[in-house]
């Protein structure tokens, strides 16, 4: 699976996302260590707090599914730039991605930018706060 395989799979599922609400179509795809790509586009709801955006989507997907040791994630959304997550998104890769490990943002022509997780929350709460390392 090659980075621009996976900004495809990205690119695609944003046609299965539920957004009747924003109409903003965010795709992400994860590659597992194990060689598994999971996809998921984001998921409204009426009652708007409770949507949730294509990242976490995503990574819940392939967290109950038993996978939990990642090689990279993609995302894609039609905006101008390379679409940035959310910060929520941020704190939940940041609890199960390496701080090495590569996240690309993407739009729908490609432009892509890549982001260490570190670069991508520096400085984040984690386990060894909470627990001590
Ligand atoms: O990186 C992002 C940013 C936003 N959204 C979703 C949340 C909501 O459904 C819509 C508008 O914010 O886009 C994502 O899925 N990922
Ligand atoms: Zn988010």
């Amino acid at each position: 699976m090659t980075k621009n395989k996976l900004i495809e799979e990205a690119i695609s599922v944003r046609q299965r996302a539920y957004v009747p609400y924003s109409k903003f179509a965010v795709g992400a795809a994860l590659l597992t260590k194990s060689g598994k790509v999971f996809t998921g586009g984001n998921i409204e709801n009426a009652a708007y707090s409770v949507c949730c955006c294509a990242e976490r989507v995503t990574i819940f997907k392939a967290l109950s599914e038993g996978e939990n040791e990642f090689i990279a994630m993609a995302v894609a959304a039609d905006t101008e730039r390379p679409v940035p997550p959310c910060g929520a998104c941020r704190q939940v890769m940041s609890e199960f991605f390496d701080k090495e490990m590569e996240i690309h943002l993407t739009n729908i022509k490609k432009e892509t930018k890549t982001f260490k997780m570190k670069e991508l929350l520096p400085f984040s709460f984690g386990t060894e706060d909470l627990l001590g390392s």
